[in-house]
């Protein structure tokens, strides 16, 4: 039993009574010594993450987990640790990545290490065992079905597709607003709708009409996801639950995101039946014509990332990636113009000199309205609808800010830090579109700490496709309507937020709002 004495540390092995130990050669000693050996290579092999604030075993920091406005708490841990910050939810650590400069270091010179994404119980059974691009890891097979998806969305919006979409959806709005005749009203489902029938129209050609039974069913549905989602899944924290028991939140979000699924795969059954390669209509043609593509040059790679279950995957991708974040964006960006007229007479001075009174702006101009983009950005900075982005996950062992972070750390860009950082922006919290411009008034380079889309392996796959859409129902909506707040009421800019890592919006709420359109003459 020397033997033992020597592999403990010397104050251990003397505290140790020897004749204990030799008298007891038993499985209860033989116990004892494996647990401290345990201990001592768990002490000495134990990870170093970089700081962050004390956690409770096992529970992680709850208190921050639960705080609505997760985004600003995480934040207000750099004044005390640093821009990397390390967390705890759950029995999980999680490192917070709260300036540019770390999170550049992170997603663009060591992409590769920060490319995976947590594989969470949720994550993946929504996307149907990791087929979708949301959602997956950073396997080969991903890279080669970003690759396919944003050739699908790049010829989509190449040409008069995205116009003519704008058109359809955007018409019928306009008039659902005309109709308010003055009178406050709450756009939220307005907004709802057009933006729903952008994305209806993007990925099938559908534009619904405000009353249609069947819009107002998969608005519900996505507002409960969105809703239940967003409150965080308890399964997330602790996988093994997943298996065991499961919540009811866990069932209805599964629930709800079926019947999401049932939808777009009922959409793409009926495309499959009436798919003409010489009339690509939208974006689901797009994706069955690259199946065509790959079947004809027998691509069994390519095809591979196209069958059927991926093809529903991804329209199911673009629908929640982007429905969710283009509509909260525009209803921030018009409780903003409601409250700052300023700004609102600035971009219709420049819609009325740059469209004029008769005709409605198109995608063509966006070229050249500096003022209306920049608004929109400084929208974006402001409100950051998606304020901690996605959660991605080190794939290898790694390291940022000097600190290392191992491999399989859950890692988190907080957007909303980078876009009220006082370093990079002057009074980050007030409304300045002149922010994006030069001094003669176009458009500047994109200010460093501005990153809605993200960056590195994983950017966004939409951003080409957000930026002239949202820019041009903006200037839509402000070249034919005044937004005013009724008289009296204050803009309440505080964000309807869940506090879910990610999957959140900031919304503000639709009871304390009302915005009074008047049409211009
Ligand atoms: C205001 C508009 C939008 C914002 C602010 C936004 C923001 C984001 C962010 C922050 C991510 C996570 C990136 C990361 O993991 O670091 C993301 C991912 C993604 N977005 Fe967007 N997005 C917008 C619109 C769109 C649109 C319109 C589409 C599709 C047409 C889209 C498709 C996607 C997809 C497919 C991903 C997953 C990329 C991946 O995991 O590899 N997004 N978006």
């Amino acid at each position: 039993m020397d033997s033992i004495r020597h592999i403990l540390p010397a104050h251990l092995g003397n505290m140790m009574d020897y004749s204990l130990v030799t008298t007891s050669v038993t499985p209860t000693s033989c116990f004892l010594l494996f647990l401290v050996v345990f201990i001592l290579c768990r002490l000495i092999t134990k990870p170093k993450y970089p700081p962050g604030p004390m956690a409770l075993p096992v529970i992680g920091n709850y208190k921050l987990l639960t705080d609505p406005k997760i985004h600003e708490a995480c934040a207000r841990l750099s004044e005390k640790y640093g821009p990397v910050v390390t967390v705890q939810f759950g029995p999980s650590k999680t490192v917070v990545l709260n300036s540019i400069e770390t999170v550049v270091e992170a997603m663009v010179k060591r992409r590769a290490d920060f490319a995976g994404r947590p594989p969470v119980p949720s994550g993946m059974t929504l996307s149907e065992g990791g087929k979708d691009i949301l959602m997956s890891q950073y396997t080969p097979s991903l890279k080669v079905h970003r690759k396919i998806v944003s050739a699908a969305l790049r010829k989509y919006i190449k040409g008069p597709f995205l116009q003519t979409i704008l058109e359809k959806s955007m018409g019928q709005f306009i008039k659902l607003f005309e109709e308010t005749k003055g009178n406050p009203f709450i756009p939220h489902e307005y907004i709802d709708l057009a933006l729903f029938n952008i994305i209806c129209g993007v990925c099938f050609q559908k534009v619904y009409k405000f009353d249609d039974p069947k819009f107002k069913h998969y608005l519900d549905i996505d507002n409960q996801f969105v809703a239940e989602f967003g409150m965080g899944l308890i399964e997330d924290l602790y996988p093994i639950l997943a298996k065991v028991w499961q919540s009811q939140r866990y069932k209805k979000v599964v629930s709800l995101f079926r019947e999401l699924l049932h939808y777009i795969h009922e959409e793409l059954e009926a495309h499959k039946q009436d798919f003409d390669e010489g009339n690509i209509r939208d974006f689901a043609d797009c994706l069955l014509m690259a199946r065509k593509e790959a079947e004809n040059e027998e691509d069994v790679e390519i095809l591979s990332q196209l069958t059927d279950v991926h093809l529903r995957q991804t329209l199911s991708d673009t629908f929640t990636a982007a429905f969710d974040t283009t509509r909260f964006t525009i209803q921030w960006a018009l409780l903003y113009m409601a409250d700052h007229q300023d700004v609102q007479r600035k971009v219709q001075a420049e819609l009325d000199r740059v469209v004029g009174r008769d005709r409605l702006p198109r995608v063509d101009d966006r070229p050249s309205l500096p003022y209306t983009e920049a608004t929109l950005f400084e929208v974006m900075r402001i409100a950051s609808v998606a304020p901690l982005g996605m959660p991605h996950m080190t794939m290898v062992d790694s390291s940022v800010g000097g600190y290392t972070v191992p491999k399989g750390t859950t890692v988190i860009i907080n957007h909303w830090a980078l876009h009220n950082d006082p370093r990079h922006w002057k009074e980050p919290s007030k409304l300045d579109p002149e922010r994006f411009l030069n001094s003669d008034g176009t458009l500047a380079r994109k200010p460093e700490s501005f990153l809605p889309f993200s960056a590195g392996l994983r950017v966004c796959l939409g951003e080409s496709t957000a930026k002239p859409e949202l820019v041009i129902i903006l200037a839509l909506i402000l070249h034919q309507f005044n937004i005013k707040l009724p008289p009296g009421v204050k803009a309440d800019y505080s964000p309807e937020c869940t506090g879910f890592i990610g999957y959140t919006a900031n919304r503000y709420k639709a009871d304390d709002i009302k915005i009074t359109r008047l049409l211009k003459v």
